[in-house]
Order: structure tokens, then C-alpha cells, then sequence
């Protein structure tokens, strides 16, 4: 009953409505939701076109840096074979909606839930509705949701509306929805950034989500504070060197990560401990593989 959904480009920042709210992102208030991206609902599109690379790509980096951030991460997914009375007046909408077949009811593969995220059933466009999302919320202290994934003008739309109605502030991601046409698409960011939400895109988000005083600590920098504190000079410290073994020791190491927490990293001892080289620093704080 959903019809095969066609290319659209995926839309682009600049072309954002004015929000009318001014909420800021935190990344100790707010949660992110991926919404609905089973292969089913994708499965409508040609997802070698876009606006799905793209959107697959804007999922990714919004995963990476929540679970690295400690922002706890959601899913919602509806279940297959849903009986008439679960599904109710969705049917006369959409028909019988996912077969129980994990190749319909499975999370899109490339942003697939890792241990530690929360995956809720689906029951209603809302993923409030018949589910323990309000809930989870105030448990974990946090009234602010970042949403991405599909429909925008559907579930993604609906739920921002009902989090704003349960005082949470909903942040659509612009360019990390997919919907049923560009028009659609478009519309459902101005509805909600005129009643309902905040509309953001993914980089402008991410930036807000990071500590101003993380960027300070590049690779370079990095590099040349372990290597000063273990007596070399920075070329001379090899990305998979044991910084342990090169003689940091555990006072000093604490100290580098208080400081680092301080600025902002998502960095414990523990994670240090666990990976001792630059290499394993630097993919912990997300800033990928040395130069
Ligand atoms: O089959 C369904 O349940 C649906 C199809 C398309 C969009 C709706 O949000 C979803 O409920
Ligand atoms: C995809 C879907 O279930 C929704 O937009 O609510």
C-alpha cells in the first residue's frame, strides 16, 4: 500500500525553514531516535539513489558520535505480522503492513543497533504511542529527542508533534529523513519548525553536540603531548605504540584524561587502559585514524 517512492535530492541545509523555537541541542539532555529504518519502509525507494545514501551516510555519523558521546541511542521498529486488532486503522490505510521476515523487519544493515542502544516496537505513526519512549526518557533525565530516519511527514513528523505536546524538545534532522517526495519532505520540516519542533541538519547538529573545547585536540596535538611525556620527540611516537610501555604511568594518564574530559573528549581511563596507543585515543574521541 505504500507505493515505490522515487528520487528526490536529499535536502540541503540552506534550504531549511527558520525555526521559530531557538532550543539548543545538549548532549547531556537529548537522546537520539532512529525512526523506522527497517528494509521494509526502504525498500520502496531505489536505495542507490538518493536522498537514501545520504541519509544512510547522516544515520552513520549521528550513531558515531551519540554512542561515542554517551547520548543514548533509540530505534524504533514495527513488528512483522501484526494481528488486525494490533494494527487496527493502519490497515485501512496501508494495508497489512511487514511480514515477520527478518529480511522486512530488520534494521537497515549499515545503521544497525549495537549493544547498548534501545530498540522499542512500533505500534502508530507516534513512537510514543504504546511504547515505553516517554518513559525511558525521564528515567534517563533527558526532554530533548533528535529525530532521523523515515517517513519525515509521517512518524518522524508525529512523534516530534507528540514530544512537544509531553514538553520534550524535538529536533528533526533535515537531512538525515527520507519521505515519500521532496514536497512532502520539505513540508513536513516547515510544519514543524513553524509548530512543533527544531529543524537542524546533521553537521550544524554534530558541531552543536561537540564540547567547544574538543576540536582543540587534534591528532598533531595529541601526538606531540603523549610523545613529550614519554621522552620523545613526536615523530618518533608510532600510532600503535604502547604508550604504557613506553613509560606513561598511571598518575600521568590520569591527569591526560581529566584534562581531556575537561575539554570536552568522550574519553575514560578505562578506554585508555583498554587501548593504549595514539591510534586507540584518537578513534575513541572519533577523530579517525592518525594523519
Ligand atoms: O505500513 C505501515 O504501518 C506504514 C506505512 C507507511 C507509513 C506509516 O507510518 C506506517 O505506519
Ligand atoms: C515508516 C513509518 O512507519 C512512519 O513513518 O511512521
Amino acid at each position: 500500500m505504500i507505493p515505490r517512492l522515487p528520487s528526490y535530492p536529499m535536502p540541503q541545509p540552506s534550504a531549511f525553514p527558520g525555526n521559530r523555537a531557538a532550543w539548543t541541542p545538549d548532549p547531556q539532555r537529548a537522546a537520539l531516535l532512529v525512526h523506522d529504518l527497517q528494509s521494509y519502509f526502504l525498500n520502496f525507494y531505489d536505495t542507490t539513489q538518493p536522498p537514501i545514501p545520504d541519509l544512510i551516510r547522516h544515520v552513520q555519523a549521528l550513531l558515531d558520535h551519540a554512542r561515542r558521546a554517551g547520548i543514548p541511542v533509540v530505534y524504533t521498529a514495527q513488528p512483522g505480522d501484526q494481528t488486525p486488532a494490533d494494527r487496527a486503522l493502519l490497515t485501512d490505510f496501508w494495508g497489512p503492513g511487514l511480514r515477520a521476515e527478518d529480511v522486512q523487519t530488520r534494521i537497515h544493515p549499515a545503521v544497525a543497533p549495537q549493544p547498548g542502544d534501545t530498540v522499542l516496537t512500533k505500534w502508530r505513526y507516534s513512537a510514543f504511542k504504546r511504547s515505553p519512549l516517554e518513559e525511558q526518557l525521564r528515567a534517563w533525565g533527558r526532554d530533548q529527542l533528535l529525530i532521523c530516519g523515515v517517513y519525515a511527514h509521517i512518524g518522524c513528523l508525529l512523534t516530534a508533534a507528540e514530544a512537544f505536546m509531553l514538553d520534550i524538545q524535538a529536533f528533526l534532522i533535515g537531512d538525515a529523513l527520507a519521505d515519500f517526495s521532496e514536497a512532502d519532505h520539505l513540508q513536513a520540516l516547515r510544519y514543524g519548525a513553524a509548530r512543533c519542533a527544531q529543524v537542524t541538519g546533521t553537521a550544524a547538529l554534530l558541531s552543536a553536540l561537540t564540547p567547544a573545547g574538543a576540536g582543540q585536540w587534534t591528532p598533531e596535538r595529541l601526538r606531540a603531548e603523549l610523545a613529550r611525556h614519554v621522552d620523545l620527540d613526536p615523530a618518533e611516537l608510532h600510532d600503535d605504540d604502547d604508550l604504557l610501555a613506553l613509560g606513561l604511568d598511571s598518575i600521568r594518564l590520569m591527569v591526560l584524561v581529566d584534562t581531556w574530559q575537561a575539554d570536552g573528549l568522550p574519553v575514560t581511563y578505562a578506554d585508555v587502559a583498554a587501548a593504549p596507543t595514539l591510534r586507540g585515543l584518537l578513534e575513541r574521541i572519533g577523530a579517525g585514524a592518525p594523519a
